[in-house]
């Protein structure tokens, strides 16, 4: 079994036990009780490249990476440094999140909030909003194209907007027949775990004009955000190189002021 397919049977056996907890109905009304969601893909279209920070404790490639005791504090650092959107990790098992991080974040914070997660069910869709997210990664590895397709119209139908994942042309293609108006392109392979530098480059080409490009994984500073901004990145998405900081609110200050300096509007795509 791949990585990826272990984590999804264990998120899949997850979803079991809550969705018996809770049912959909009841997520719905809590969702109808919260204000709309805050329209992500706008924050994200600016000429700037916009940086998604990421609150993550732990995970399959890397192990333990922070003790993040508040996520809402650190979500707080990461807004006042200037993110565009929190990302934050639900999965339990290898990323040791939870609803509940969601929960603390939205509480806190005014920017857009993207749930990470392995979404593979429209229950999560709506779990996601009725924890306040604005926004859901769909990984298209991890789905069937109906699926996906299927998905990606919930996402919508809700306000939501949908960060959907691919590591290879293929997938870029699946993704935009899915009516993606976010693409991902992931640097970690999602069978080795190795992070591949090279995938941005690979990939975004293939991604149509109008479609917002975000690079994800193994973004280290202000110095790889300038170089995926050449490479036509309008977002960076990341995780540990933020939580491991001791000063995350002056490391995202510095990747949002690379990625809005004037140069590099000349050499972008
Ligand atoms: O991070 C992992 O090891 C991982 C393994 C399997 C599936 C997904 C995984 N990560 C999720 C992510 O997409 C990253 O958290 C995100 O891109 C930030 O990456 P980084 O800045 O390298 O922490």
């Amino acid at each position: 079994m791949s990585v990826l397919d272990g984590i999804v049977a264990g998120v899949r056996s997850d979803l079991a036990a809550r969705e018996m907890a809770t049912s959909m109905d009841e997520l719905k009304a809590r969702a109808a009780r919260l204000p709309s969601a805050i329209d992500a893909l706008q924050k994200l279209q600016t000429p700037e490249v916009s940086v998604i920070a990421e609150v993550k404790r732990s995970s399959p490639s890397r192990g333990a990476l922070a003790e993040i005791t508040d996520p809402a504090a650190l979500a707080t650092e990461y807004e006042a440094g200037g993110a565009s959107v929190i990302s934050v990790l639900t999965e339990e098992r290898r990323f040791g999140g939870s609803l509940s991080d969601l929960d603390d974040v939205r509480g806190k914070v005014d920017i857009p909030i993207l749930r990470k997660d392995f979404i593979v069910t429209p229950y999560q869709v709506w779990e996601a909003r009725a924890h306040g997210a604005d926004m859901v990664l769909l990984i298209v590895a991890a789905l069937e194209q109906m699926a996906l397709e299927s998905l990606v119209e919930r996402v919508h139908s809700l306000g939501m907007c949908a960060l959907v994942e691919v590591h290879d042309e293929t997938e870029v293609a699946r993704a935009v027949a899915a009516g993606a108006r976010v693409i991902g392109v992931n640097a970690r392979n999602l069978k080795t775990l190795e992070v591949d530098r090279g995938t941005f480059a690979r990939v975004a080409p293939h991604i149509p004009d109008g479609i917002v490009k975000v690079a994800e994984s193994g973004i280290r500073d202000s110095h790889d955000v300038v170089e995926y901004a050449r490479m036509g990145a309008d977002a960076v998405l990341v995780g540990e190189a933020l939580v491991k900081d001791k000063d995350p609110r002056t490391a995202v200050a510095e990747m949002v002021a690379a990625g809005a300096h004037p140069a590099l509007r000349a050499v972008r795509p």
